[in-house]
């Protein structure tokens, strides 16, 4: 047995995978030989959906047969709808969508067929499913109406318009759609290994999904674009953006929305795409505030740590500019991440090994139980 152990993991490779690759050298995420900031601003979600699903980037036909299947898979059953119901008002929307998909794999009938053609199938119904769980789940939370898809938009103009229940402006479509292109995929985050590690005991899709679901949750992985738009609305202006953020750090506190394990004290090429999209958007709508006040932060945790932004600093202003609930940021990446975690686990039924790593143990040794007196055996004896 190897005795070599990394707290966290760090740096050690855990898979083997032909999807993506963090090269932190080159400032390039790799996705299927392509640069995923070259297809950010040259193709759209669903061209990424093919690339990541079949491997190759699709031509017109292709495009639109994937528009269609996703088009037909849309709609929630009744029961799912139901269950989302039942929750208390309080459910975080991330809990929220991790009943929902949990519930939903119940009424997919290739549920436990792992073939990769059964897992592509589930894996487009998921792209069509999920954003209307998120959709759904805010408004029967929060007990408005439900926006129902409207199948004359695109598959992203669609889901913006059931979170903000506003068809959305060319631009606007565009800036969410780069967004969820930077969302969709990311080599092996907590959440991706989380779902190889499920998947690797051929469990199946939705179950991996619904565990990478709780893995997002937390701030320190996704959960860290909603806390973003916390320490924002917290600052409020501009010039209070440098005391805030030297308040936290001398009390300790993590900045979210800074910092990265791989990246560590490099830039999230994700980050500078949505910066530069916060921009356009802010100049757009008349509404500057939220980019200087992220500029200034990025210029003090520069200063003070070293530590640049990563992809969820610039999304939260973005999403919060584009109207979205800010309960629904972190649903709205998964939604996005659905892609590429179906992708991983497609490829680790496909050629798979358990997972099953060993620990270094430190606890105590050759401990024995007190030994108890046998009440019965000795009134027996007794007895006798
Ligand atoms: C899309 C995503 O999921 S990206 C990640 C989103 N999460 C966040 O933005 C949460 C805030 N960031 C963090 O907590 C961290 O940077 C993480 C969890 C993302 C990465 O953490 P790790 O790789 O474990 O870095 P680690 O904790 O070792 O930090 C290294 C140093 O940087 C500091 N540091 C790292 N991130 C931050 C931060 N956001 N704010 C303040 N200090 C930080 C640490 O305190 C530590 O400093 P020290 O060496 O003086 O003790
Ligand atoms: O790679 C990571 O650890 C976290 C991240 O940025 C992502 O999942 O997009």
């Amino acid at each position: 047995m190897s005795d070599l152990y990394l707290p966290g993991l760090e740096n050690i490779v855990a898979s083997e995978t032909s999807i993506s690759y963090l090269d932190v050298e080159k400032e390039e995420i790799v996705i299927r030989g392509y640069d995923l900031m070259e297809l950010a601003v040259q193709v759209t979600f669903l061209d990424v959906a093919v690339l990541l699903l079949d491997g190759i980037l699709p031509d017109g036909g292709a495009r639109a047969a994937l528009q269609a299947s996703i088009i037909s898979a849309y709609g929630l059953p009744q029961n799912v709808r139901a269950i989302l119901h039942l929750l208390p008002e309080h459910t975080d929307a991330m809990d929220v969508l991790r009943t929902g998909i949990s519930a939903l794999a119940s009424f997919d009938e290739e549920l436990d067929d792992r073939s990769p053609a059964a897992n592509r199938r589930k894996a487009i119904r998921l792209l069509a499913k999920v954003p209307q769980i998120v959709a759904y789940g805010h408004r029967a939370l929060t007990k408005q109406p439900f926006i129902e898809p409207d199948r004359s938009l695109s598959y992203t103009a669609n889901f913006l318009y059931m979170l903000t229940g506003k068809v959305p402006s060319p631009l606007e479509e565009s800036i969410f759609d780069q967004s969820l292109i930077v969302y969709s995929e990311h080599e092996m985050p907590n959440s991706t290994f989380t779902a190889r590690v499920i998947a690797s005991t051929q469990s199946d899709l939705y179950g991996a999904l619904v565990g990478a679901v709780s893995s997002l949750k937390g701030t320190l992985h996704g959960g860290a674009n909603e806390a973003v738009m916390a320490m924002l609305l917290e600052a409020g202006s501009e010039e209070a953006m440098e005391p805030l953020i030297l308040s936290k750090l001398a009390k300790r506190e993590r900045i979210m929305g800074f910092g990265h394990r791989v990246y560590m004290k490099r830039p999230d090429p994700r980050a500078l795409l949505m910066k530069d999209a916060l921009a356009l958007l802010a100049a757009h709508l008349n509404q500057p505030d939220l980019y200087h006040m992220c500029v200034r932060g990025e210029e003090v945790m520069r200063r003070e740590k070293g530590l640049h932004p990563n992809l969820d600093y610039y999304a939260a202003p973005v999403y919060y500019l584009l109207g979205i609930p800010i309960s629904l940021f972190t649903p709205v990446f998964l939604a996005a991440r659905t892609l590429g975690i179906s992708a991983h686990v497609m490829e680790q039924h496909a050629n798979n090994r358990l997972f099953r790593p060993r620990v270094r143990y430190t606890g105590p040794r050759d401990l024995h139980p007190p030994v108890v007196e046998d009440d019965l055996g000795s009134e027996e004896e007794e007895e006798g």
